[in-house]
C-alpha cells in the first residue's frame, strides 16, 4: 500500500509549511526600539509619495539599517501595492515579512501564509471581536503572527481579552487622517494601567524623525512601524540607523 506513504509525507510537508518561522514578537523583544520598516507607494492620505519604488532594492536598504522585521502594504486599490510584491520578496530575507492589508476573512490569513507572510496586521477597529479571535487564531495555527492595531484606549481593552502578544498603536486617527504621537503615550499608560505589560506594543504612523523615536522609546514603545518617511528619504539605511540609535538600541 503505497497511500499510507503518501499521506505520512504529506502530513510531514503541511507541518513544515505551518511551523511559525522568524518571528516578529522575537525581533521587538530585543534590547532597544526595534524599527519595522514599511514597503509603501501610495496611501489614501499621501497620495503616491513613492511610485517608482523598487521594492527589492527598499527591502535591501531595511536589512542594512539594522530593520527588525518588514512591512509589505498589499492593498492595490487605495495604497497601490499587490500581494505579488510580498512574495517576491519572501525568498530574498529571513527578517519577519508582515502582511499589511485590510484582512475580514479567513481566506485572506490563508492566503497571506502561501504569500510568505510571517505575520499578519490585524485591525482591531475592522473585527467583531468573534472575528478577531478567528483570525487571530487562524493565523497562530498556519504559523503567523498578528500585529493587532488599535486606536483608542476601547480598542484596547477588546484586544487585551485575546491572546494577541503584539500590540500596534496607530498614531493616526483614520477618521481625519491627523496625526498624534502622543496617542503611543496614552495607550501606553492605559496598557499599564490594564495590565498588559507583558505584550509587546509597536507605536505606528508619523514616525519622521530621530527625536521622535528618542520620544517613543522613552514613552515605553517596543518599537516603531515606519513608511512613509523611509519610503521617500535619500538614505533610508542611514535614517534607520539614526532612529534605532536614538530609541536606544545598541
Ligand atoms: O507611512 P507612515 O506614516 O510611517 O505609516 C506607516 C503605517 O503605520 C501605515 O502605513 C499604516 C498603519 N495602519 C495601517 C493599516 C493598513 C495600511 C497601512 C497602515
Amino acid at each position: 500500500m503505497i497511500l499510507p506513504q503518501i499521506l505520512e509525507a504529506k502530513a510531514r510537508e503541511v507541518a513544515e509549511a505551518c511551523a511559525p518561522r522568524a518571528s516578529l514578537e522575537e525581533a521587538l523583544r530585543k534590547p532597544g526600539l526595534g524599527v519595522i520598516g514599511e514597503i509603501k507607494r501610495a496611501s489614501p492620505s499621501r497620495g503616491a509619495f513613492a511610485p517608482h519604488a523598487d521594492p527589492a532594492a527598499q527591502l535591501h536598504l531595511y536589512e542594512e539599517g539594522g530593520a527588525a522585521a518588514v512591512s509589505v502594504v498589499t492593498d492595490r486599490t487605495f495604497f497601490h501595492g499587490d500581494p505579488e510584491t510580498l512574495q517576491a520578496l519572501r525568498p530574498r530575507t529571513s527578517l519577519p515579512l508582515l502582511r499589511k492589508d485590510f484582512l475580514i476573512h479567513p481566506l485572506q490569513v490563508y492566503e497571506s501564509r502561501l504569500l510568505g507572510a510571517d505575520a499578519v496586521l490585524l485591525l482591531a477597529c475592522a473585527l467583531e471581536q468573534r472575528a478577531l479571535r478567528e483570525l487571530l487564531d487562524l493565523a497562530r495555527s498556519l504559523g503567523m503572527e498578528a500585529l493587532v492595531e488599535v486606536h483608542d484606549e476601547e480598542e484596547l481593552r477588546r484586544v487585551l481579552d485575546t491572546s494577541a502578544r503584539v500590540l500596534g498603536v496607530n498614531n493616526r486617527d483614520l477618521r481625519d487622517f491627523s496625526v498624534d504621537l502622543t496617542t503611543t503615550r496614552r495607550l501606553v499608560e492605559a496598557l499599564d494601567r490594564l495590565g498588559g505589560k507583558d505584550r509587546v506594543l509597536v507605536s505606528e504612523s508619523g514616525v519622521r524623525s530621530p527625536e521622535d523615536a528618542e520620544k517613543l522609546a522613552r514613552w515605553g514603545a517596543d518599537g516603531i512601524l515606519v513608511g512613509e518617511a523611509l519610503m521617500t528619504d535619500p538614505d533610508p539605511t542611514e535614517l534607520l540607523r539614526r532612529l534605532r540609535a536614538a530609541g536606544g538600541t545598541p
